[in-house]
């Protein structure tokens, strides 16, 4: 089956979810103008990381800002994926990506399960519990979110779990980009399955983002690769090359279950 898929690769203005809506409704519409299915967003892209004032700035999820991707979705009939400050009932903040679907729904919502502290997310946000599969129109998704990806027992689970691919907001520092790019890649080739990652660029105080934002097969090619400035970029994918893949080298039939868990 065909999925054409887009990565709007964000320079998010910091504390300023009206402006950052604004690029996101842009994005949406040139996505969707370039005939994309599914929409890609960074991590925490309405906000930036101004987690001190989570207070002001989260929504619960279905209000706010995840009212604003929906109708986003159904303005241009497009799926997107991104993550933003949520809050629960009790006031307890997340790192939270949703998968909003056209007519008025979201097929699942995953919040971030590694917090990062580099980045004081342990000081603010509280961590996912469970991983998260979305039954998407194009096969089975597994969600994650930026630091997420150093992790790879997620990834092993998800594929054991039938996922064809798995989505990733981020936000990953140029510093590290060429750690982003390798583990990106090995869980492709890992999991034979396609990874899908945004990234963003820009600077928020000292820290520089990467860009970088890419779409990796099973086979660990990369159909398409944003460089380091504001874009989106398209791309075709075909998730019949899955099973290709898995049957050249058979690595989930051959693993060691009775020796490890996975
Ligand atoms: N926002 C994040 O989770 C950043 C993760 C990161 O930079 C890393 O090196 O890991």
């Amino acid at each position: 089956m065909k999925l054409t898929i887009s990565l709007g690769q964000m320079d998010i203005v910091p504390g300023d979810p009206d402006a950052n809506i604004a690029k996101a409704s842009q994005m949406a519409r040139h996505a969707s103008d370039a005939g994309a299915d599914v929409l890609v967003l960074p991590e925490l892209w309405s906000t930036g990381y101004v987690l001190k004032r989570a207070g002001e700035l989260a929504d619960a999820v279905g209000h706010g800002v995840f009212a604003e991707v929906q109708r986003l979705s159904d303005e241009h009939a497009i799926h997107i994926v991104g993550s933003c400050l949520s809050k629960d009932v009790s006031n307890q903040y997340a790192n939270t990506s949703v998968w909003t679907a056209p007519g008025g729904r979201a097929l699942g919502q995953y919040n971030k399960l590694h917090l990062f502290r580099l980045m004081h997310e342990d000081q603010f946000l509280k961590p996912g519990d469970r991983p998260v599969l979305i039954d998407s129109p194009w096969g089975k998704a597994g969600m994650a979110i930026c630091y997420d990806l150093r992790f790879p027992e997620l990834f092993s689970s998800y594929a054991t779990d039938g996922a064809i691919m798995v989505l990733i907001p981020a936000q990953w520092p140029k510093v590290r980009v060429e750690h982003w790019k390798t583990l990106l890649r090995a869980r492709a080739i890992e999991n034979q399955m396609f990874v899908i990652a945004c990234n963003c660029v820009g600077q928020i105080g000292p820290t520089v983002f990467g860009g970088h934002s890419c779409v990796i097969d099973p086979w660990g090619e990369i159909p398409i690769q944003a460089g380091d400035q504001e874009e989106v970029v398209t791309t075709v994918i075909d998730t019949d090359q899955i099973d290709d893949v898995r049957a050249r080298i058979p690595v989930f039939s051959d693993r060691r279950t009775d020796l490890f868990q996975f």
